[in-house]
């Protein structure tokens, strides 16, 4: 089946979606009905967990940042591009979809180590202005893409991209709209209170003060840095905001 989309949107979606077989089940119905065919890039950072606990090594992390040593790649590589990917098109595929799952490699972008301390994380490499002519004859055709973080430099070494960096990346290449759904309707005040509209300003001072933190102090500077790029407000919410599109925290600069 292929459908149309128009805008072209990037959706990502959080591991901890991954670990919903119903809200899955729901998303990728909605999708199959929608007339709409997204770039979804996806996490999975909870399986990574894990598959490296299960294996005995010691999960780490810095400033939301998984460390990634070489001999920690083929769980990383096996859990992201392997598992999670093939899940959701499973799902994709129950929902009577024909998605093609691909990892960033395919669609142009190229990736260099962010600094020797994180092993393989990888960062864009700055002279990355463009998508590959596949990706572009793919959504041309509205193909449903289902995208992993895993990246690759041109000598073919692997990384672990965060997935809200990847999204981020891959929704400026294609001036797309962006859309980060998480586990989470929102991100919080320090009363817990949904925030509809996120400044800078704001974001500063609620990271400052640790009411932002982790991988949502991650995800709110990657919305940001896009938002900046594509002079468009980008989105993070929860599940529910793929049918009520105005909720959730909106990113303006
Ligand atoms: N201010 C905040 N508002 C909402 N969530 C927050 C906030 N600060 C930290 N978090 C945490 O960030 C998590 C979402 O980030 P992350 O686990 O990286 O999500 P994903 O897997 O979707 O990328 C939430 O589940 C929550 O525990
Ligand atoms: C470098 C880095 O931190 N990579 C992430 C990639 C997966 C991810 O981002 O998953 P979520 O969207 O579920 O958080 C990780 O290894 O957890």
């Amino acid at each position: 089946m292929s459908m149309v989309t128009s805008p072209l949107s990037v959706i990502k979606l959080g591991g901890s979606l991954l670990q919903q077989p119903t809200r899955l089940k729901q998303l990728f119905n909605e999708l199959a009905h929608s007339n709409t065919a997204p770039v979804l890039v996806h996490g999975g950072g909870a399986s990574v967990d894990s598959w490296l606990s299960a294996m005995g090594y010691q999960v780490e992390k810095v400033d939301g940042l998984r460390v990634s040593p070489q001999q920690h790649m083929s769980m990383i590589v096996g859990a992201l591009a392997g598992y999670a990917n093939k899940q959701l098109m499973g799902y994709a595929i129950a929902a009577g979809l024909q998605p093609i799952g691909l990892s960033l490699y395919e669609l142009g972008l190229r990736y260099q180590p962010m600094s020797p301390a994180l092993g393989q994380v990888g960062l864009l490499n700055p002279r990355d202005t463009k998508t590959s002519e596949l990706a572009v004859s793919l959504l041309k055709q509205h193909q449903l893409l289902i995208v992993s973080c895993i990246g690759f430099d041109e000598q073919g070494q692997w990384y672990n991209v965060n997935a809200d960096h990847a999204a981020a990346e891959l929704a400026r290449l294609l001036q797309a709209q962006l859309t980060l759904v998480t586990d989470v309707e929102a991100v919080f005040d320090e009363y817990q209170q949904p925030i509809a509209r996120l400044s800078a300003a704001r974001l500063k001072q609620l990271s400052d003060s640790g009411v932002i933190n982790g991988g949502m102090k991650v995800k709110v500077e990657a919305a940001f840095d896009a938002a900046k790029q594509l002079r468009r407000s980008v989105r993070i919410c929860g599940c529910a905001c793929l049918t009520r599109p105005e909720s959730g925290t909106v990113i303006t600069v």
